[in-house]
């Protein structure tokens, strides 16, 4: 579903008014517009599926016998991202998304695993959430159940309000098939992950 931008314009003016601020004055007259287009951006993971998702990167490379017999696993590290929280709409900030995959008979191009993250990061999100959506969109596209992601961040709504820790990190990792499954496999991501 597309964002509403005239709707967002329009509540963002509420409140505005409703923060006692007068929406006309020089300074905010421009804020409702303003804010609408940076919903746009930062939010435009919320028009698309992850199915939508995994198909607008759906883009391996398959033919090239070397890429066939590759089967080791692909570790990309430190993408990094911006998210919002669903409970507060809050930034989450400094996060850094580690991916892996153990190739069947695909490899992804590795800029798609990092739009992959950007995408899913650009939704109102928890950091659980946007781990179990970037391991659903990558296994779909690399045609593999084996896929794992190690996420670490800061909540804004953590440090800036409410309890205002400003040092805590929250780390969330997301292990499917083989990575959860075979622990051999499981600590050799998280050796790599920690590099
Ligand atoms: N599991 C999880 N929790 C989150 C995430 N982002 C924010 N939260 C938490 O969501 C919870 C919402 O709690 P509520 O008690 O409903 O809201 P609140 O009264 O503003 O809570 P405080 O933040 O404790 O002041 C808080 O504990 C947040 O820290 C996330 O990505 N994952
Ligand atoms: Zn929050």
């Amino acid at each position: 579903m597309a964002i509403d931008k005239e709707a967002v314009k329009k509540h963002i003016r509420g409140i505005l008014e409703a923060l006692g601020d007068d929406p006309d004055r020089e300074g905010l007259k421009e804020t409702p517009d303003r804010v609408a287009r940076m919903y746009e951006e930062v939010f435009e993971g919320m028009n698309y599926s992850n199915d939508q998702i995994a198909e607008m990167y759906s883009k391996t490379f398959e033919d090239d016998l070397s890429v066939k017999n590759h089967k080791d696993m692909v570790v990309v590290k430190d993408i990094d991202i911006f998210s919002y929280c669903e409970h507060h709409l809050a930034l989450m900030y400094n996060m850094k998304v580690t991916v892996a995959y153990q190739p069947k008979e695909k490899i992804l191009g590795l800029s798609k695993i990092a739009r992959i993250c950007d995408m899913v990061g650009k939704r109102l999100q928890l950091q659980e959430r946007i781990g179990s959506d970037i391991a659903e969109i990558i296994s779909k596209v690399a045609g593999t159940e084996d896929v794992a992601v190690l996420i670490e961040g800061n909540h804004s709504c953590m440090s800036a309000r409410g309890i205002k820790k400003n040092q805590t990190k929250t780390i969330t990792s997301t292990l499917r098939g083989r990575f959860e499954s075979d622990p051999a496999m499981e600590n050799r991501f998280y050796m790599l992950a920690d590099r």
